[in-house]
């Protein structure tokens, strides 16, 4: 990734927009570590403008501490805010929001349960309504790149699905009153990297502190390697900052080396480059870009 130029900040003016800003749209506190870490603690580190929307929080997890199991509700909600809040830090953003504000939209729980009835939850949300929220942080923010998650949410959540329909709605009508996304983005993880991962996993399974092994079915968003533009590769302190904010998220994650588990405690790999399918926008040369922004030039 090239270094972008530094705003240069006149005494007593407003800040101009940073070069290059980024906007995630995800559904839980934790979704954007497990998904992003990487990725957000790159551009952070560089200077883009990193803005993460999450669109409810996660009051309706399970919780894996048992000094913690009398969390739930309105508790845990608050609890995982304030693990999102320690994320953020070990990313080094500092632009998080939760769609329409905190509680705006609750957790609607795993698909097929009653939870999913709930009125005030995501799945029963008006994806206009909420697109146009997500609208008005477009329209603060300007983001040149959005990253959601596939139509499935990955892995058919039903806060994930309706957090990429309202995020790819957000972006046709960013488009339609002519202030477009460049380049859209959804979480992807190539088949070839999931299986070769979950080997060295089924090797080392007997030194970690998890009684079994996902496989690649559990993996959200793996496609066949063709489908992947971008690549996103942990340099530096980026991979260290990934992992610490997966662990600040401990009410649903346990990290261990290079592997973690959720509360179900199978153990899946802790990716630390991360992969990306382009489906709006234009994708620069044949290979694997290495920049999501690549090919934006500067928009003020
Ligand atoms: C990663 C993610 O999207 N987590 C969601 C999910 O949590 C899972 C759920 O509790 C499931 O029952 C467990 O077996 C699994 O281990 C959990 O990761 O759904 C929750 C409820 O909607 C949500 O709060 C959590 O963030
Ligand atoms: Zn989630």
């Amino acid at each position: 990734m090239t270094e972008p130029p530094s705003p240069d900040v006149r005494p007593g003016a407003a800040p101009p927009r940073r070069a290059r800003r980024l906007l995630l749209v995800h559904a839980h506190p934790d979704d954007e570590s497990i998904n992003n870490g990487v990725t957000m603690a790159r551009y952070a580190a560089e200077g883009a403008h990193v803005t993460l929307v999450t669109c409810t929080l996660g009051e309706r997890g399970e919780v894996i501490p048992p000094e913690l199991a009398h969390l739930g509700g309105a508790a845990l909600g608050e609890h995982r805010l304030g693990e999102l809040t320690a994320a953020m830090r070990a990313l080094g953003v500092d632009d998080f929001r939760l769609l329409g504000g905190p509680g705006r939209y609750a957790d609607s729980g795993m698909m097929g349960l009653p939870d999913n009835d709930d009125p005030g939850c995501l799945w029963q949300a008006d994806v206009d309504q909420a697109a146009g929220l997500l609208l008005d942080v477009v329209r603060e923010v300007r983001p040149q790149v959005l990253v959601t998650y596939d139509p499935d949410g990955g892995y058919g959540h039903p806060d994930h699905i309706q957090a990429h329909r309202i995020a790819m709605r957000a972006a046709e009508l960013a488009a339609a009153e002519g202030h477009p996304i460049a380049k859209v983005y959804w979480n992807r993880v190539p088949r070839s990297t999931a299986e070769s991962a979950f080997a060295r996993l089924r090797e080392e399974l007997p030194g970690l502190p998890f009684a079994e092994a996902a496989g690649v079915r559990d993996v959200p968003g793996v496609v066949d390697d063709e489908r992947i533009t971008t690549e996103i590769r942990g340099e530096g302190t980026a991979p260290a900052a990934k992992a610490a904010a997966m662990r600040a998220h401990a009410t649903q994650i346990e990290v261990a080396g290079e592997f973690f588990a959720l509360s179900n405690e199978l153990a899946q790999p802790l990716f630390t480059t991360e992969y990306y399918e382009l489906v709006r926008g234009e994708r620069t040369g044949a290979g694997r870009e290495d920049d999501l922004f690549a090919g934006i030039g500067e928009t003020p």
